[in-house]
């Protein structure tokens, strides 16, 4: 095996190497005068079965369309010479968003992003929680591994609930189904029964509408569930609605904290209590005190599971059943 981590994500290429007990394989990134870039691996991968690692969320240096150029093109550069498979490894998943159209002649650029994944010669792909997982499914021809982080949440939901009553609640009806299988997950990790409920949501043209409640949660501690926060608008509406409805408490997990301006309406709002992510984004954008807030949870060790088992051709499904 051969495990490159590009430089934009070498930290979290170091912690799921560490998990996996090997060392990262060297490799050069070099940007020319004109901005212009090149990589290649410093070892032979003729015949290895490779897996880069690179997290397509925006900054702190490079946009994400930068970093998915420099993966496609490391890619393309392992195929080259002479590599036998090569897996993408992209624990944030850029573009996600953009899975349907919304307007007249709208992109739906999650698509558009996978079929340059495929052109670049990437035989496999594995992320984190994508927005929309049937859209994520039904862009790749190639194996598609989509993780959950439904285990990693388990201790943070046990220490944020006590034995007070719980429910997970999605804060929009995308995200219905994220909601229901974590629930489902806590049931069984927790041992007890867990109520569930979802907002309307939506958002056009920027402005975001609706606020209407399906579930009850009133005297419940609430934990809200999406795929990523990214102004923290989402989070915070719902978690002014859940209040009104009588919750006592409410949590913010997120697989992805994108943390958009310091994402400041969110550790200004004084509903949500708690804030969880795992570590597929750095918090760069936070001040010391946001992220001394916030609560990261490694999702490397996941993935490190995850590309053992795609080495050794072992199961994904029975690693998301845990
Ligand atoms: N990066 C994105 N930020 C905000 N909204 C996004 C992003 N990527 C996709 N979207 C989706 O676009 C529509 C809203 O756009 P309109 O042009 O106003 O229809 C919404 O579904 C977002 O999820
Ligand atoms: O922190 P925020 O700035 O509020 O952004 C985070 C929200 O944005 C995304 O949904 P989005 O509204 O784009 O999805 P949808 O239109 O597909 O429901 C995501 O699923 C979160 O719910």
């Amino acid at each position: 095996m051969r495990l490159f981590a590009l430089d934009a994500t070498r930290e979290f290429g170091e912690r799921m190497a560490a998990a996996l007990g090997v060392d990262l394989d060297a490799h050069e990134e070099r940007v020319f005068e004109d901005g212009e870039h090149k990589a290649r691996p410093l070892v032979s991968v003729r015949d290895r079965d490779c897996y880069v690692v690179q997290s397509l969320h925006a900054g702190p240096d490079d946009p994400a369309s930068e970093k998915l150029v420099r993966l496609l093109f490391f890619a393309a550069t392992l195929r080259d010479h002479g590599a036998r498979r090569v897996t993408a490894v992209i624990p944030y998943m850029a573009y996600a968003r953009k899975d349907r159209r919304t307007k007249p002649r709208d992109p739906v650029t999650s698509r558009y992003a996978a079929q340059l994944i495929e052109a670049a010669g990437i035989d496999a792909v594995v992320t984190l929680e994508t927005h929309n997982v049937a859209a994520w499914d039904n862009a790749f021809r190639i194996p598609a591994v989509h993780l959950v982080p439904h285990d990693l949440f388990a201790e943070p939901a046990r220490a944020f609930a006590g034995d007070a009553p719980l429910a997970v609640v999605s804060p929009d009806p995308g995200g219905v189904k994220r909601a229901q299988l974590l629930r489902e997950h806590l049931e069984a990790k927790l041992g007890r029964e867990i109520g569930s409920a979802w907002l309307e949501k939506r958002r056009s043209a920027g402005v975001v509408s609706g606020s209407q409640l399906a579930g009850d949660v009133a005297g419940a501690a609430a934990i809200l569930i999406d795929d990523i926060v990214s102004t923290g608008g989402t989070m915070v509406r719902a978690a002014e609605t859940l209040k009104e409805a009588g919750a006592t408490r409410v949590a913010a997990f997120a697989a992805h904290g994108l943390f958009i301006d310091g994402a400041r309406p969110l550790f200004e709002s004084p509903h949500i209590e708690r804030v969880a992510v795992t570590d597929t984004v750095p918090l760069f954008r936070l001040d010391a005190a946001a992220a001394e807030r916030v609560e990261t949870i490694p999702a490397a060790p996941l993935f490190a599971d995850a590309v053992r088992r795609l080495h050794a051709g072992g199961s994904i499904s029975e690693l998301l059943a845990r």
